[in-house]
């Protein structure tokens, strides 16, 4: 069963189009990074995961549950990190956790969740004097109380220095590993990369593209970059280089081609290398999915 199956969803604020016709499947057990710029609809769709917004038409399901018909069901298996801190109240970091745990009629040690994420010495102060970070780091133990099926996080590293960052992507890579599924929304693309099955990339409430982060690669044509460095270039290396299917460009810089090609070439041109002269090093680099972002979305805001 998927964990997350939207259907033919649109979404009009008034004259606003939020979403438009959007079908998209999560298997269970993926990580799956939902990407998009400012106002393409991400938070919306989680909103009508969690039926705090009504779709205009179309429906989604959540393990099978329809998420307007059985909101309940869906809740508590779902662990969500929303946007902002409108979920904190006043109280003690500690009480947040231990209502967290109470909302999911859950077993837990508030302390436990508290030392996962990296807070376990500000439990008893208040969460309005916490940090941004600290603000963070508590919502994402309130999501991961009780242990859901699937983890919803909006924009999880907001606020986060480089070392919460690095500890929320651990905790990702855990949890995937226990098995939840993990939708992950963000504008960190490294941190996509990094711990994401597969993407989703949403243009304003149209989705543009869904796939492994090496199918958008493919997808989008896109190509990577080889520089072999030799003892000195050959004569007719470029020429033979030039003419194999999927090279885009060969340029020369002293003693270093620059080969622009699809990641499939790359082999049979280093090899071309090797049987010609002397390769004294080998460096390949493949397209960002920034520069894919960038051409899946326009790039023009
Ligand atoms: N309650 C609302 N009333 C009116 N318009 C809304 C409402 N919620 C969202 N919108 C509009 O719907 C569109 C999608 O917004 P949404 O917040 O889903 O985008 P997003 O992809 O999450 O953006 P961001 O990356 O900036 O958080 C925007 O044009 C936004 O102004």
């Amino acid at each position: 069963m998927a964990a997350i199956e939207i259907s033919g969803v649109s979404k009009r604020f008034g004259d606003v189009t939020a979403l438009q016709n959007l079908d998209l499947t999560v298997e269970e057990g993926e990580v799956f990074g939902f990407l998009g710029p400012n106002g393409a609809g991400k938070s919306t769709t989680i909103d009508i995961l969690l039926d705090h917004v009504r779709p205009t038409v179309g429906s989604a399901q959540v393990f099978g549950h329809d998420t307007q018909a059985a909101s309940v069901p869906v809740r508590e298996r779902t662990g969500v990190l929303p946007e902002g801190y409108g979920a904190l109240g006043r109280m003690t970091g500690r009480t947040h956790l231990e209502f967290a745990l109470q909302a999911k009629r859950a077993e837990g040690d508030p302390q436990a969740i508290l030392d996962r994420v990296g807070i376990a010495e500000a439990g008893d102060r208040r969460v309005e004097d916490y940090s941004k970070g600290m603000k963070q780091r508590l919502m994402l133990g309130m999501a991961l109380a009780g242990d859901p099926d699937l983890l919803i996080l909006d924009e999880p590293t907001t606020g986060l220095d480089p070392n919460g960052a690095r500890r929320m992507r651990q905790i990702v890579q855990a949890e995937a590993d226990r098995g939840t599924t993990v939708f992950f929304s963000s504008h960190i693309l490294e941190q996509v990369e990094a711990v994401c099955d597969r993407v989703g990339i949403l243009n304003q409430g149209e989705l543009v593209a869904v796939d492994t982060i090496d199918g958008l690669r493919e997808a989008a044509g896109a190509t990577g970059q080889l520089h072999v460095t030799m003892s000195s270039i050959p004569d007719g290396l470029v020429e033979t280089i030039e003419q194999r299917g999927g090279v885009t460009s060969v340029a020369v810089e002293g003693t270093t081609l620059a080969v622009g090609c699809e990641n499939a070439a790359k082999g049979a041109i280093v090899a071309d290398c090797y049987e010609a002269g002397t390769v004294e090093n080998v460096e390949t680099s493949e397209t960002s999915l920034e520069d894919l972002f960038v051409s899946y979305t326009g790039g023009e805001n």
